[in-house]
């Protein structure tokens, strides 16, 4: 039988009162009485407070991100959890397949725990404490040049990456990659790869997709094998990169650090793989999408000699990216249309030592401007081009002029980032007589490595250069840091080479970022360093990129007075919504001021709640029995937890009225866009009707909807993002300014562009560009 204790037997009777009191209580008192109770905690009117905050600051959200994307409110889809600090031990969760694999490969794993060299440097490899890393570790082979004795283990050599991920490219949903592809989207491509597609998943914000970061793992060089070293990268299941350090064992401070690092990406291409395959997953989408009038970036990134040249330009046997790209830009072209309505035009352009200069059109070097375009590069020649033949004659007159100088790391090392941009616009009048318009635009950059600095062994130019390449990449890194954060400022104009990518980073475009790795584990922290960027850029969401989304004004009246009424009801509504936004606002600045006119957190509590009543003003003057007498929590410290508090509210009222102000200018803006939009309309309308209805469609972009120029302060503001952007028909980037007085320049539907069959004869050899020896090689004095 449970005997009850004399503190159970108290506690009893006092819950027993107290539910007798509260039945007997009538209800206005029950009330009074939780008032009171609520008052016995100073912080339970601030909580309150501040919940009630939060609540109408996340209504606002929603409702502005409503007004914006109706679809915002649809539940957003999982997120692949995909963060370096992965716990490798927690990440045992793999497919079947894997494990299955694993089970072949447990002798194998036997091997790698003691991966021991048996030469005078003893090393120990640290193997990171996950089955998968351990058991997928399918050749732990000698690396040794020559079968020398040295034990390690290399990357997967026979590794058949048959399947790619590809993403859908459209209407600027976010792309959120999942661990498995949906079942039933795998579909075969022309060159009879797979191709899987991602769902377009995202949260229907319509605030533009995420980069698509991929990593690519080359082979280990000859020397490397000779200066005995190891593989410390592995690729498992074509998206995970294990990376793992090695240490000599007497290196006591050093061995309690080691641990082994897991990165997951978009895909990762063990060294087996090959170009093709490498371009369908990366690039082939983006080509696509730039014929559908979008804008796409590829940029390799990573450290010196990692296979960034190799993969975006390759070589004569192995055509890398851009040539790849290149041709089959072509190809979709003649597929689609023979009318040459399809205008290629084509610029090329590297950043040497923070200057830009013109590989097709050697000179003088360019300068960056930025316009309400965006930045553009004064001068910069602009090729039209009529076939492949032609766009590789110039790419390899383009990369002679490049500079590459040989350093320790890198015998063709490039000394600058190259961009090499394609701009596809399309014009066509469609059946009903419509003009259809469209311009993408195909960035293909290949960056210059970062590096240490003694890893390069000439110094004053070399090192100058390392310099200036390592600045600018830091001044990306620092974008990409700015642009995961969600600041407002991003320095893009911290180096020539961001300011170049501020369209690829941080605008309308599919961005795809290829990280290039070596296998070795003397280049362990440069490896590191790359994942680490890579991992970080993942984050990044561009611009959404429907630039082009065409709106087309209706012929007949009925049609466009139709249209007028719907254009006047969602203004209507957006003034409501505004309104009601407004209202809202004062309630929160009243609230502020309130809260900053109360000095004593007591009175600040009491903000929110309602004036206290008589039995609550009975109870404070109770001496209250206190749970937490006798402990540390002294009034002193109750206070000071309180000022503490208020402070927060402070803060998070100052935000939330920084948010509102923003929101509001943002209605305003649409507000002003659909005001805009109705007027040019009723204009038009009455040309039309003046014109005794001999009407010619016309086509109008979002974009051109757009005030001529945004109000101050507008375009730093982060709700201009979610505006359409510019149309790229009319963008004269930096790519689109010719060289006036260049001898082969042309105007071409009201375009100055430069043949380059003037120029070069039609027979130009192809593609002997992309021999590794195509270095313009600099005179001798400047090497001094
Ligand atoms: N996937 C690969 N397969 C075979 N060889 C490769 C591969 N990747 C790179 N290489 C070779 O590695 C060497 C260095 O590559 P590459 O010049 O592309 O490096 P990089 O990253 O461009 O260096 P830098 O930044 O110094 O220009 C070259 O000889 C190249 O042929």
């Amino acid at each position: 039988m449970p005997v009850s204790t004399r503190s159970q037997v108290t506690i009893n009777q006092a819950k027993d009162e107290q539910n007798q009191e509260q039945r007997i209580r009538p209800r206005k008192d029950q009330e009074d009485y939780q008032m009171a109770n609520q008052m016995r905690n100073p912080h339970h009117g601030l909580k309150e407070k501040m919940k009630a905050l939060t609540l109408l600051y996340e209504q606002q959200k929603q409702a502005s991100n409503a007004i914006k994307n109706p679809s915002f409110l649809k539940p957003e889809e999982p997120r692949f959890s995909t963060h370096p600090s992965i716990d490798l031990l927690n990440s045992g969760r793999r497919d079947e397949k894997d494990v299955k694999e694993q089970k072949e490969l447990k002798p194998i794993c036997q091997v790698m725990r003691e991966n021991v060299m048996p030469c005078s440097a003893v090393t120990r490899n640290f193997v990171v404490p996950q089955p998968s890393v351990v058991e997928v570790a399918k050749e732990n082979v000698a690396v040794g040049a020559g079968g020398d004795q040295t034990v390690g283990f290399s990357c997967p050599r026979k590794g058949n990456f048959s399947s790619t991920v590809a993403r859908k490219l459209s209407l600027g949903s976010s792309v959120i990659p999942q661990s498995e592809p949906p079942k039933g989207t795998k579909k075969v491509n022309e060159q009879g790869l797979d191709t899987i597609t991602e769902k377009q998943g995202g949260n229907g914000s319509g605030n533009g997709s995420r980069i698509l970061v991929f990593v690519r793992l080359r082979p280990m060089g000859k020397k490397e094998r000779e200066a005995g070293s190891r593989c410390c990268v592995r690729i498992v299941n074509k998206k995970d990169v294990y990376l793992t350090e090695f240490a000599n064992e007497n290196d006591y401070l050093r061995l309690k650090r080691l641990r082994g690092r897991h990165f997951t990406f978009d895909a990762s291409f063990p060294d087996s793989t090959t170009q093709q395959e490498v371009y369908f997953t990366t690039t082939a989408e983006l080509v696509e999408a730039v014929l559908q009038g979008k804008n796409g970036s590829v940029f390799c990134y990573g450290a010196t000699g990692a296979g960034k040249t190799y993969t975006m330009l390759g070589t004569t046997e192995n055509p890398g990216v851009m040539v790849l790209a290149i041709k089959d830009l072509f190809n979709k072209i003649r597929q689609r249309s023979f009318d040459g309505n399809h205008l290629v035009h084509l610029s090329y352009l590297e950043v040497y030592n923070e200057t830009v200069r013109d590989l097709l059109s050697p000179g003088r070097p360019l300068i960056l401007r930025e316009d309400k375009h965006g930045i553009v590069a004064a001068g910069l020649t602009q090729y039209r081009a009529y076939s492949t033949d032609e766009v590789m004659a110039l790419l390899q007159q383009g990369n002679q002029n490049r500079t590459t100088e040989p350093t320790r790391a890198n015998e063709t090392s490039s000394r600058s980032h190259a961009i090499l941009q394609v701009v596809v616009e399309y014009k066509v009048k469609d059946s009903s007589n419509n003009i259809v318009n469209r311009v993408g635009k195909l960035s293909l950059i290949d960056l210059a490595g970062s590096e240490r600095a003694l890893a390069t062994d000439q110094r004053t130019l070399r090192s100058l250069e390392g310099a200036n390449i390592n600045r600018s990449l830091l001044a990306l890194s620092s974008c990409i840091n700015a642009l995961v954060e969600g600041k407002k400022h991003i320095p893009y104009r911290n180096s020539k080479l961001t300011q170049l990518l501020k369209d690829s980073l941080g605008g309308a475009c599919n961005t795809v970022m290829i990280a290039n790795i070596s296998p070795s584990n003397l280049s362990f922290g440069e490896t590191q360093n790359t994942l680490h960027w890579a991992d970080r850029a993942k984050e990044i969401r561009t611009k959404s990129c429907d630039a082009n989304e065409e709106i087309q004004v209706p012929d007949s009246e009925t049609d466009q007075a139709k249209l007028l009424l719907e254009l006047q009801k969602e203004n209507r509504d957006l003034r409501m919504q505004l309104a009601r936004q407004q209202q809202k606002l004062l309630t929160v600045q009243a609230q502020t001021l309130a809260a900053n006119s109360s000095p004593a957190p007591s009175t600040a509590s009491s903000l929110l709640s309602p004036a206290p009543s008589s039995v609550q003003l009975q109870e404070k003057r109770k001496p209250r029995p206190s749970l937490l007498a006798g402990t540390c929590f002294t009034p002193e410290s109750k206070k000071k937890g309180a000022d503490e508090t208020v402070r927060e509210l402070r803060k998070a009222v100052k935000e939330l009225e920084a948010e509102i102000g923003r929101m509001k200018k943002d209605h305003a803006l649409q507000i002003k866009q659909k005001d805009d939009f109705i007027r040019e309309l009723s204009r038009k309308g009455a040309k039309l009707a003046s014109a005794g209805g001999e009407g010619v469609r016309r086509i109008v972009t979002r974009a051109s909807l757009r005030p001529k120029k945004p109000p101050e302060g507008e375009l730093k503001s982060p709700s201009y993002r979610f505006l359409s952007p510019e149309p790229t028909a009319k963008k004269r980037s930096f790519w689109d300014i010719t060289t006036a007085n260049s001898p082969s320049v042309a105007t071409l539907n009201g375009r100055k562009t430069r043949s380059h069959v003037s120029a070069e004869p039609a027979a130009a050899a192809p593609s002997m560009l992309l021999q590794p020896g195509f270095a313009r090689q600099r005179p001798e004095t400047m090497k001094q």
